[in-house]
């Protein structure tokens, strides 16, 4: 009996390797102080009330936000963790099966759990407050998307302390997911784990079309809205079309693996590039959904630090919505070298290489709008700087690999890896930041101290290019991605060295934010204005940060950048508009149910993983009892009446 139960715990836990084993308890010991706080300081019920059930579109965002620079901060670790076993050559820090497992969470926590859920959180900061709307259309499914990515992310991340991370690379491609070459259960945590987000983020998109196309004031016609939120739009189309081939295909995968069916295995009459059209059909797509709502993010900041107009409006709205339509047709760029064929192989070289246009288009408008601009350079506006000639060089070697023939030579070298860090750090982390940087006022109502920001900021670039620029020659060297060790007779040594020093560089870079934000916090800065960068788009004429129902009475819109012209105005002697007057605002009401529902998708997702039926049926009956509770409640909204809101406006200092 003692020997099955160790037995068993040793299948359950991950042990035996000291770093995983002190990583555990570091965990362990964290949760159990944040339980201890809470308790002792008695804060459950707020937690609960003002946090957890919350459907406030900006309390979601910020949820959004600390969970993913969370996640940020793990996924910075594992890079860490794997430059330094690259550091020197026949290094022995992490022997290969650690790293293996290392560079998939990695990978698939800074995509799916660091970029996505930090892209949805700028979603719902901004958003509504740009388009001058009270929420999103959905605010119950807004709940519900959150604490899917949530659970969906708990459950991946709990693969490293119970059962074993994956291990197949971040798409996990087949025969290497199957269950021949990967029988142990992280695969199913990677499969259950992002299902589970997937279904989030698909919803997501959903809500945000939706609410763009429903909820704008009125006068806000659609080529009138502000770029972030068109940026917005373009990502959220791709999200509906890409993620349920996601869905679809991880669902393959496992019943491939639950019920031995053969869809990506030769024998039985599959064949993995089925699978790996598929994931590429995703994946691809995937890339400019967490690259789209950045280019949004800089033609804000760069027209409001330019104090212009964004130059071609028009031409960045049709280089966004072609953007989105090409990537799905890029996919195959992916492997040249699997035996496609010339023509195949030539089809889509053209279609990438197309993809070029549209955004060179996008970058020569960004820097038209900077020419001849009154320019000043606080953060926002620095990452913006930083990000043009990092994308640009980042977009031009990805320019390279699609020249079909000489991808034989680049693919899955370092050169591949240099070019995705540079477009996805210099693109999609650079951007959030700016977006980050630029709201942060407008979300928490104080502005972040711009020295500490500027060391980041410095730190961060000139880490990258010290750390991914050497990759690039290592990449034409031979050195191939995915290896965890090399001989010192390969001459990679001193690139490999100065690699690992820029990647921590960038992670003080990293450190240097968090003191940024608990210094911030310590020495308030507080925006009474709610506009301290002389903004532009509506979410600045409210109260920093935004009261629970946004804007007091609906503003309508004239013509593009509203507010800027009516400043504009107001400064020639012209009288303000006049407001309609107040009128009792309809908000929805807090709900329970999403967190709820998404805690039994996670027991059944568990239960998945185990294979353990008991843990299967009551999780789904959980969601199903959610569902039907959910749809017999109908006390789902109420009234802010207008005193309350007179009392709230005259405390944010608005005359109403
Ligand atoms: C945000 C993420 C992002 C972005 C924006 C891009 C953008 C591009 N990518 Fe990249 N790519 C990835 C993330 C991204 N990629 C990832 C993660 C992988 C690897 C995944 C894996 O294998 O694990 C990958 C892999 C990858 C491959 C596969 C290589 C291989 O496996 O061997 C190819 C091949 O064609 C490619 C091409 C391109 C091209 C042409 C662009 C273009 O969109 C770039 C366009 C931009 C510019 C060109 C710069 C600005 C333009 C101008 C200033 C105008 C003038 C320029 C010209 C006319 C050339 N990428
Ligand atoms: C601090 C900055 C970062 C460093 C130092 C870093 C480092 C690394 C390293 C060493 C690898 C493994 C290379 C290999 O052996 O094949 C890797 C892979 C990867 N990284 Fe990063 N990374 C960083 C940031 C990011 C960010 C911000 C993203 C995404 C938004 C990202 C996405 C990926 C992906 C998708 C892979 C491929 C994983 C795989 O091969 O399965 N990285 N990174
Ligand atoms: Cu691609």
């Amino acid at each position: 009996m003692w020997d099955r139960i160790k037995e068993f715990a040793s299948e359950f836990f991950v042990t035996g390797d000291p770093l995983i084993y002190g990583a555990d308890v570091a965990i362990v010991l964290t949760m159990v102080a944040i339980v201890s706080a809470l308790t002792y300081f008695k804060k459950w019920t707020w937690l609960w009330k003002e946090w957890l059930t919350t459907v406030d579109h900006k309390r979601i965002g910020i949820m959004y936000v600390i969970a993913s620079l969370l996640m940020l901060f793990r996924g910075g670790i594992d890079a860490l963790l794997m430059r330094t076993q690259l550091a020197v050559p026949e290094m022995e820090f992490l022997n290969a099966e650690h790293y293996n497992a290392i560079f998939t969470t990695h990978g698939v926590i800074m995509i799916l759990f660091m970029a996505m859920p930090l892209m949805f959180g700028l979603f719902n900061l901004v958003v509504p407050l740009q388009i001058g709307a009270r929420d999103v259309a959905y605010p119950f499914l807004n709940s519900l998307s959150f604490w899917l990515f949530f659970f969906g992310a708990m459950l991946f991340n709990v693969s490293f302390v119970i059962g074993g991370s994956p291990d197949a690379g971040w798409l996990a491609y087949p025969p290497l997911s199957g269950t021949q070459f990967s029988p142990g259960v992280g695969q199913d945590f990677y499969i259950w784990g992002i299902q589970i987000s997937g279904i989030g983020s698909l919803m997501t998109g959903i809500n945000f079309i939706v609410t763009i196309l429903k909820m704008r004031a009125p006068g806000m016609k659609l080529m009138k809205m502000p770029m972030f939120s068109w940026s917005v739009l373009s990502s959220c189309l791709t999200i509906i079309l890409a993620f349920p081939i996601l869905t679809v295909t991880l669902f393959l995968l496992f019943i491939d693996r639950y019920l031995g069916a053969h869809f990506f295995t030769l024998d039985g009459g599959g064949n993995p590039m089925m699978y790996i059209n598929l994931i590429w059909m995703w994946g691809h797509p995937e890339v400019y959904i967490v690259v789209l709502p950045a280019f949004g993010i800089f033609s804000e900041v760069v027209a409001t630090f330019s104090k212009k107009r964004l130059f071609g409006y028009k031409s960045m709205v049709f280089a966004l919505m072609s953007i989105s339509i090409a990537s799905f047709f890029t996919w195959a760029h992916h492997f040249f070298t699997m035996g496609s064929g010339a023509n195949v192989n030539a089809f889509f070289a053209v279609t990438t290489m197309i993809i070029a246009i549209p955004t060179g288009v996008k970058v020569f408008n960004w820097l038209f709008t900077m020419y001849r601009g009154r320019l000043s350079f606080p953060t926002p506006m620095m990452w913006m700087l930083g990000f043009i000639p990092c994308f640009v060089v980042g977009g031009m070697t990805g320019v390279l690999l699609s020249v079909a023939p000489a991808d034989f030579q680049f693919h899955n070298s370092y050169f591949l890896i240099a070019h995705f860090h540079q477009v996805l750090i210099g693109g999609v982390a650079f951007g959030y930041f700016a977006g980050l940087y630029y709201w942060w006022p407008k979300v928490f109502g104080f502005k972040l101290n711009e020295k500490i920001g500027k060391w980041a900021f410095w730190l961060w670039n000139i880490g990258f290019y010290v750390c991914f620029m050497p990759q690039y020659v290592l990449g034409l060297m031979g050195m191939t991605r995915r290896v965890s060790s090399y001989g010192w007779d390969r001459g990679w040594y001193e690139l490999n060295l100065t690699s690992t020093i820029g990647g921590f560089l960038m992670g003080i870079g990293f450190l240097f934010q968090v003191w940024q934000i608990l210094h911030s916090i310590k020495f308030m800065e507080k925006d009474t204005t709610g506009d301290p960068w002389d903004g532009r788009t509506l979410e600045w004429t409210i109260p920093s940060p935004a009261p629970a129902y946004n804007f007091a009475t609906l503003p309508t819109v004239r013509e593009k950048d509203d507010y800027w012209e009516e400043k504009l105005r107001i400064a020639a002697g012209e009288a303000p508009r006049p407001k309609p007057p107040l009128e009792p605002i309809h908000m929805p009401r807090n709900s329970g149910i999403p967190i709820i529902m998404s805690f039994c998708f996670f027991v059944a997702g568990f239960g998945f993983v185990w294979d353990w039926l008991w843990m299967i049926i009551p999780g789904l009956v959980g969601v199903a009892a959610c569902m039907l509770v959910h749809s017999f409640n109908y006390n789902t909204d109420y009234y802010i009446p207008v005193e309350e809101i007179k009392r709230t406006e005259a405390a944010a200092g608005r005359a109403v």
